[in-house]
């Protein structure tokens, strides 16, 4: 059986970063910069008001108080925005808002409050030092200052920035198109009647919102059934218009395996087992003109939902351009009944993980879900994090440390 590391490397063969494209600012989000950012003019651009106020020369204030105010005339009202070159001489002060440029000859602003608000003269009941409440240009960045590293995430902060910077277009990796699909004849969609012996269909939807939360860009595509001239055309379909196809179902040893019967003609996918439960049945390879990368993960939800976890994760950072890291780690005490685990095989148990400080070597605790079938769905929601017991560990008891690989940033 092939080894878990070993289909990892596989899988990160088979696909190369999204082309780097030119994307107005909103489109951007979610991509991963494929272009170092700097700064076209400094910023602050010019020296500004902090406050709603005056612009005042800050030696005219000297000695100013509550009982001896400073009387300064105001000769100019300067609005955010305004373009009026405006310069004062010594004893003279200028109305300023907020990001308003700060006039020729001012060298530091005094807040409304400070003042008697007068349009005409103003009083001002306390002195000022040079330089309060000014906000000096480039004294955030500097003219030609690096501002974002190629290889970073487009997220609202790098957003902001890149729209301060002046960007109104900028090139990332886009966001990979991801098709997914699912096949078997018992999938009728949630919502619609059930027929006997027919189940709600639910791996594309964990699919589709999982490839989103991982910054794709998912197409759910309804299940087909087992018939391999509709999976056939289904794929082939998906090819055409995405960086991955992501199929569940249909790849196992059964009769109407469909998925295998059909991709394994083209000679280009290959199936076979992986040492790792669940989700032991895996394919993997290219398909179409353009050799998209398919992934055939296995029918049973929660083996999909691992299977997500821990091969099609990597594979959509490295399609964003971006190191294939696995989900973080921690070691915890194990909190449960002990539990036997297949010999040769990684298993991935679904657990609750906690922070527990009563350990200082262990700062985590893991309690096992009672239900592990890949079938049964139902832990899966409660639990965030799945437990490792390695390949040649068999059994485990409460009390074992162990990894637990964490699934909401815990
Ligand atoms: N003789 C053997 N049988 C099986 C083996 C084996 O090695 N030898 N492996 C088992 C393992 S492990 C798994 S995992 C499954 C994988 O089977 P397939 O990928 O072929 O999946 P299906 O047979 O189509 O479905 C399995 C199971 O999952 C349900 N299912 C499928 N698709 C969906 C969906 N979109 N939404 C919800 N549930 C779905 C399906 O109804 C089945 O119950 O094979 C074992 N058998
Ligand atoms: O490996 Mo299957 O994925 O156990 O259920």
């Amino acid at each position: 059986m092939k080894s878990v590391e070993q289909h990892i490397r596989d899988v990160l063969e088979l696909v190369h970063p999204t082309e780097p494209t030119e994307l107005d600012l909103l489109q951007a989000h979610g991509g991963v910069l494929a272009e170092p950012v700097s700064a076209p003019v400094s910023l602050p651009r010019f020296d500004n008001s902090a406050v709603d106020g005056y612009a005042v020369v800050a030696t005219d204030l000297d000695g100013a108080s509550e009982q001896d105010p400073a009387r300064l005339p105001v000769v100019a009202d300067i609005p955010a925005g305004d373009t009026a070159v405006v310069t004062l001489r010594p004893g003279q002060c200028a109305r300023i808002m907020t990001g308003a440029p700060l006039p020729g000859g001012a060298d530091a602003a005094v807040p409304v409050e400070w003042t008697d608000g007068g349009t005409g003269t103003v009083t001002v009941d306390r002195p000022v030092t040079a330089g309060n409440a000014v906000r000096r240009a480039g004294g955030d960045v500097r003219e030609g200052d690096p501002v974002l590293r190629s290889g970073v995430r487009v997220g609202p902060s790098e957003t902001a920035v890149l729209a301060a910077v002046g960007r109104g277009r900028v090139r990332v990796h886009p966001r990979p198109r991801v098709a997914v699909l699912s096949t078997g004849e018992e999938l009728v969609e949630p919502g619609a009647p059930l027929g006997r012996g027919q189940i709600w269909e639910s791996n594309s939807y964990m699919l589709a919102t999982a490839v989103r939360d991982a910054d794709g860009v998912a197409s759910r595509h309804a299940a087909t059934g087992d018939d391999p001239d509709s999976v056939r055309e289904a794929i082939e379909d998906a090819a055409a218009r995405s960086d991955l196809i992501l199929t569940t179902g249909g790849v196992s040893m059964g009769a109407y395996d469909a998925v295998k019967e059909v991709l394994s003609r083209l000679g280009t996918v290959w199936f076979g087992k992986v040492a790792v439960q669940p989700g032991m049945p895996q394919g993997a390879g290219t398909v179409g003109h353009d050799r998209t990368p398919i992934l055939t993960l296995p029918g049973n939800p929660v083996s999909a939902f691992v299977s997500f976890q821990l091969f099609v994760r990597p594979l959509l950072r490295a399609l964003r351009g971006l190191p294939p890291d696995p989900l973080p780690s921690v070691r915890a005490r194990l909190a449960a009944p002990g539990l036997t685990s297949p010999y040769g095989r990684r298993s991935y148990l679904r657990a609750v993980l906690e922070r527990d400080g009563s350990d200082p070597e262990v700062a985590h605790t893991a309690e096992l879900a009672a239900r592990q079938g890949s079938h049964q769905l139902s832990a899966l929601a409660d639990s965030n994090a799945l437990v490792v017991v390695p390949e040649e560990v068999t059994e485990l008891a409460s009390g074992d440390v162990v990894e637990a690989v964490t699934l909401d940033g815990t």
